[in-house]
């Protein structure tokens, strides 16, 4: 049955939405497969003076209040110097003081919604059976729990959770719990159970240690989700779990600050026995302290024990304090920066399971990475050991429960403002992807068979048709949250994809539970806890293709950086190849300047002008007088010319040719491919490079009038004549050219170095007679010899 919300005062302001008050969960009416459910938050306010009266005085009736009137309480402020009252089992109004009132800067704030608000007349008892039963109940079952104290310092969580010797508080009764249980039930006493009790501390806040109180008070460290020597005690029995929950008690880290200064004040004036104050942690703890419970199976053997059995949790945070007020320095100031930072990482964790129970979260978060990829996710879990710790829960994967603890004067105000604000959007936050650990031997068969039956039927569920399931199958509160988180998406096409997403598949996972065979009926129950081991496979597969992926992208990039380099090397081969061909065209074209070197084929009627030849080939021993022109002429023609220079060895390449001269050299050459030599050839010279030559050549004299009257002779002179004294002519021009150039130091003595030698007059002279098929030297002994007949014949 649920209560309505409370009305809402004018002057009052209304902190979080109108939620129906949920009836707060009991061992009794706590159903056994309830899927989704929502954050169970407790609000105890301890009392303003904590006298010894108030211990003695026996609990109020739990009837009275859970009857949704019997907690409200209107408190005259004025009279009280309270700063909150109790509108009803789930709703306060927290009161501004009447400074802050009378600006009109701040309202009366009321907040709703609690699983169960505690007065500050409730007993621990009350307090035990309302949080932490039905916790106990689920772990006994085998489910996971946790149980977190939140506060400002001195707002009694320790004392909650462990109590005094007088009044135990939340541990000790669920040990108790336990135990009965064990001895109660045949199936519970086949279990053993550990307990395992360490603390989270900054010293100095220095960095988060962990200390083990059940076992030596030895470091721990926190490697892969796992406290690393953290040791685990089997306790068999109520008394031996106590007395472990004592020493770990005494060993745990204390100080006060002087925030708790009063409190201190208070222990001492409540005159409770120093042994019962650290008995049960009455202390005045710096520290957040966990203790677990575990459970396993006999039947398992000792090494299976670790990964086996639920484990119930319970978590007593320092308190945040601020540090005006507690007005801390130095490593104290530090200390409390940790505690303060410990809560708020918290904080933001159960902030981010808000937005995980509306379900869309992971399609926005997805669809978000998918935009930008660079975004991670966040996980503020990591920032803090204890957050890290509790990893499964602050994910949403395992149930847990909280209990706010506030203070009621008029001066923690501001505290437990602070606090109801932060906490208050923590009731939305639902739990609809709990991994359930089943210890009971029959479900684990029926389990197993059904996800069999599910593998044979392939059925492919995502993880966003996970949060789905049970907002279809429950009922009609969770079909509104459905539309809500529908709403909530712009029109358009983010929420045509998120309906397309899970609409079709929320059906054809229907009709294929349906279709399935009538034999095995698996209920609701089993059903999720299959999709809920496949949504965390397919997250396991979600990250490796997120590993995969970062990997891709990496090899993609290389790729492109070598595709750059081969590019780049492909131009620079590009550039040498053109280089190459420019450099072989040059050579071609002083190739085809030195048109002198090339050989004239002996044709039929081949007549030969050996001068430029000779002259080629660099011989200026070769006079004219030792050539027979009439028996080396040859026609050529260009087309039919080999050249020379190929045909020389390549010695003579030339290496041996001044290049220069070479040029001046192969400019004869072209007055040769006109054939036989004209009159005009002798007079004008050669034709065009020779004339170009002769003309530019300023430096070049004039022909003498001895000279010209000369060649007026030699105009006369029969054409073989005419031969050779054109030959005589360009060796003639040759020498003067050279001794010019000597004399203005054109040749470099390197060049005169290079200057052709004697020796040079066989090759030529060879090559010749291979290429004319004459035999020059034979020719000129030959004519030594008729001279010498000659001269003998006349003497
Ligand atoms: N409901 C209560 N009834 C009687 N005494 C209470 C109650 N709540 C708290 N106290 C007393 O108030 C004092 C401070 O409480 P407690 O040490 O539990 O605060 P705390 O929130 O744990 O502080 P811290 O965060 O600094 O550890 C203790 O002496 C405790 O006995």
């Amino acid at each position: 049955m649920e209560s309505p919300p409370s009305p809402c005062p004018p002057s009052t302001v209304r902190r979080n939405p109108p939620r129906r008050a949920k009836k707060a969960p009991c061992a009794s009416t706590l159903p056994a497969s309830a899927s989704v459910e929502n954050l169970n938050v407790f609000l105890r306010i301890r009392p303003l003076q904590v006298l010894p009266q108030v211990l003695a005085r026996k609990p109020p009736k739990v009837e009275s209040r859970a009857n949704g009137k019997g907690g409200a309480r209107k408190v005259d402020r004025e009279k009280t110097g309270e700063c909150l009252t109790v509108n009803g089992p789930s709703s306060v109004t927290l009161l501004a003081p009447s400074s802050l009132l009378d600006s009109k800067r701040i309202k009366n704030e009321l907040y709703d919604g609690f699983s169960y608000v505690f007065p500050s007349d409730s007993s621990q008892k009350e307090v035990y059976d309302m949080v932490a039963n039905p916790l106990v109940m689920d772990f006994m079952r085998g489910k996971n729990a946790l149980l977190v104290a939140l506060g400002p310092t001195g707002s009694g969580k320790t004392y909650t959770m462990f109590g005094c010797a007088k009044d135990p508080g939340i541990v000790p009764l669920t040990l108790k719990q336990v135990f009965r249980c064990k001895s109660q039930d045949d199936h519970h006493a086949m279990r053993s159970y550990y307990m395992s009790i360490f603390e989270i501390y900054s010293e100095g806040g220095k960095g988060e240690k962990i200390l083990d109180l059940s076992g030596n008070g030895v470091g721990l460290t926190f490697q892969n989700s796992t406290l690393i020597g953290l040791k685990e005690v089997m306790v068999s029995n109520i008394e031996e779990a106590e007395n472990l929950l004592a020493l770990s008690m005494l060993k745990r880290s204390t100080a006060a600050t002087n925030a708790n200064e009063q409190s201190r004040h208070v222990i001492k004036s409540r005159m409770i026995a120093p042994k019962a104050q650290h008995h049960y942690g009455a202390r005045l703890c710096r520290s957040q302290c966990i203790i677990n419970i575990r459970s396993a199976d006999n039947s398992l053997r000792e090494q299976d024990y670790s990964s086996d059995g639920a484990v119930l949790t319970i978590v007593d945070l320092a308190g945040a304090e601020k540090e005006r007020k507690t007005g801390n320095q130095g490593a104290r100031l530090m200390e409390s920066s940790f505690i303060n930072n410990t809560s708020m990482v918290f904080g933001q964790c159960l902030r981010r399971l808000i937005l995980k129970s509306f379900s869309y979260f992971f399609v926005q978060s997805l669809l978000e990475h998918q935009k930008n990829p660079k975004k991670p996710l966040e996980k503020h879990f990591k920032n803090s050991l204890l957050t890290r710790y509790l990893k499964d829960y602050m994910e949403g994967k395992k149930r847990m429960a909280l209990i706010l603890t506030v203070k009621l004067g008029e001066d923690d105000y501001s505290d437990t403002s602070f606090l109801l604000r932060q906490a208050s959007p923590y009731m939305k936050i639902k739990f609809t992807c709990v991994e359930e650990l089943l210890i009971i031997p029959s479900k684990k068969r029926s389990t197993s068979s059904l996800v069999d039956h599910c593998k044979r039927r392939k059925i492919n569920v995502s993880e966003t048709l996970l949060f789905y399931i049970p907002v279809a199958d429950v009922e009609a509160e969770s079909a509104n949250d459905r539309n809500e988180v529908f709403n909530t998406f712009e029109e358009g096409d983010a929420k045509k994809q998120l309906q397309e997403m899970v609409v079709p598949q929320s059906s054809s996972i229907s009709s294929e539970i349906i279709d399935a065979p009538t034999t095995v009926s698996p209920t609701n129950d089993e059903l999720l806890i299959e999709l809920q081991r496949r949504a965390r496979s397919d997250e396991i597969m979600r990250n490796f293709s997120k590993a995969l992926w970062t990997v891709l992208k990496q090899y993609k990039q290389k790729l492109i950086e070598s595709e750059k380099n081969v590019h780049n090397l492909s131009e620079a081969f590009t550039r040498e190849e053109n280089q190459v061909i420019k450099l072989k065209k040059e050579l071609e074209e002083l190739r085809s300047y030195c048109s002198c070197h090339r050989l004239p084929v002996v044709g039929e009627s081949s007549s030969l002008d050996l001068g430029p030849v000779l002259d080629c080939c660099g011989s200026d021993l070769l006079t004219t007088s030792q050539i027979n022109s009439s028996n080396i002429r040859a026609d050529f023609h260009s087309g039919d010319s080999v050249t020379l220079v190929d045909q020389m060895p390549a010695s003579l390449h030339g290496e041996t040719l001044i290049q220069e001269d070479f040029k001046v050299l192969s400019d004869c050459g072209p007055s040769c491919t006109s054939g036989l030599i004209n009159d005009s050839d002798i007079t004008g010279g050669c034709s065009s490079p020779l004339n170009s030559f002769m003309d530019n050549e300023s430096n070049f004299p004039p022909p003498s009038v001895k000279e010209a009257t000369h060649l007026e002779e030699n105009s006369r002179l029969s054409k073989p004549d005419l031969l050779q004294v054109q030959h005589a002519k360009s060796i003639d021009k040759y020498h003067q050219r050279r001794i010019l150039k000597e004399k203005n130091g054109v040749i470099s003595k390197s060049a005169k170095a290079d200057k052709p030698k004697r020796r040079l007059l066989p090759a030529s002279t060879m090559l010749l007679k291979e290429m004319t098929g004459l035999d020059i030297e034979a020719g000129n002994q030959s004519k030594i010899l008729e001279g010498k007949l000659q001269k003998e014949s006349k003497e």
